[in-house]
């Protein structure tokens, strides 16, 4: 059966209700790896080892790169970055 037009429109607002809802799940996650990872760099630095690791990151980058290619990577990347510390110079 075809949409009318108002169908449609309605179909689409609930859609994106929906992508709303799963993109305010994605920053929750975000929030979440940023605590662990937070964490794991703390640690790290209290036992004299560098904040970064960067066969690890290699290692979190790669599933990405595998799901989405190019902009898998470049999500990957910018998750390492947020979840860095302020001072993330070594
Ligand atoms: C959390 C870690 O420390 C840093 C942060 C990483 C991350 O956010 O996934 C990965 C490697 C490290 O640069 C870790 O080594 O696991």
């Amino acid at each position: 059966m075809a949409h009318t037009e108002s169908t449609a429109l309605a179909d689409v607002s609930a859609l994106r209700d929906q992508l709303d809802l799963v993109d305010a799940e994605i920053r929750a996650l975000v929030e979440r790896r940023r605590d662990l990872s937070r964490e794991v760099q703390r640690t790290r630095m209290l036992t004299g080892g560098t904040r970064t690791d960067f066969t690890r990151e290699m290692r979190v980058i790669s599933p990405y790169t595998e799901s989405f290619g190019r902009q898998g990577t470049a999500i990957a990347m910018a998750l390492l970055e947020i979840c860095r510390g302020a001072s993330a110079s070594r």
